[in-house]
């Protein structure tokens, strides 16, 4: 498994970005055969990295049953499957050049639909090649509410016209009392 496996840059993948060669980089879980695991982990145990992320997941499931997979971010060639995909192919090609993991996440495709992943895998990505993710947190600054003036004048406002009124009542009564009839 691994002597044959093929390791793409980004900029290789981002290459294959139009509805006659599409592929997308996705990091997904796939099962692989217990050899090729195994392999794999021997690799690993020996201090032999690869030239892909690649975790090894083993455990047990709910019936007992071992279960090996490895994570790794693959590529896949979704050339053919552009016209059928159900979400479109608009929506695959705009996820080409760069890592669609996240864009496929959020969908939340099915589990079948992850199985149709392992047909159209071409080969994983040299993930040295994929920029990291940088999330833009925005500078402390000190809050500054551009309102504040206006905000002023309407409660100055608010206190002023009920004062302004009574003291025009009260002056105009004042006034007609004191007018002689
Ligand atoms: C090899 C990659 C992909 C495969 C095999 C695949 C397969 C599928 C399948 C089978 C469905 C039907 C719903 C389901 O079973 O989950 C689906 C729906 C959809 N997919 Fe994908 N997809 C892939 C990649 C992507 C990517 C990268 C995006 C986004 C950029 C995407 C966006 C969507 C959308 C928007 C829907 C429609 C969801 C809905 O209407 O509820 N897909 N896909």
């Amino acid at each position: 498994m691994t002597g044959d496996r093929k390791v793409f840059s980004l900029a290789q993948v981002a290459e294959h970005n139009n509805p006659k060669d599409c592929w997308l980089v996705i990091d997904g879980k796939t099962s692989h055969d217990l050899e090729g695991i195994l392999a794999l982990k021997r690799l690993f145990s020996m201090g032999i990295s690869l030239a892909t992320d690649c975790v090894l997941i083993m455990h047990l499931d709910y019936e007992n049953e071992f279960v090996c997979y490895a994570v790794v971010v693959q590529v896949y060639d979704v050339t053919k499957f552009l016209e059928d995909h159900p979400g479109g192919d608009e929506v695959l090609l705009s996820a080409t050049g760069k890592d669609a993991t996240d864009d496929f996440e959020d969908v939340g495709h099915s589990t079948s639909a992850k199985a149709m992943m392992d047909e159209m895998y071409v080969g994983d990505i040299d993930t040295a090649t994929i920029p990291t993710k940088t999330k833009y947190t925005p500078p402390n600054q000190p809050h500054y509410n551009q309102d504040k003036t206006p905000e002023f004048v309407v409660k100055l406002l608010q206190f002023l016209v009920p004062l302004l009124i009574l003291g025009l009542a009260v002056g105009i009564r004042f006034y007609t009392k004191s007018a002689p009839a």
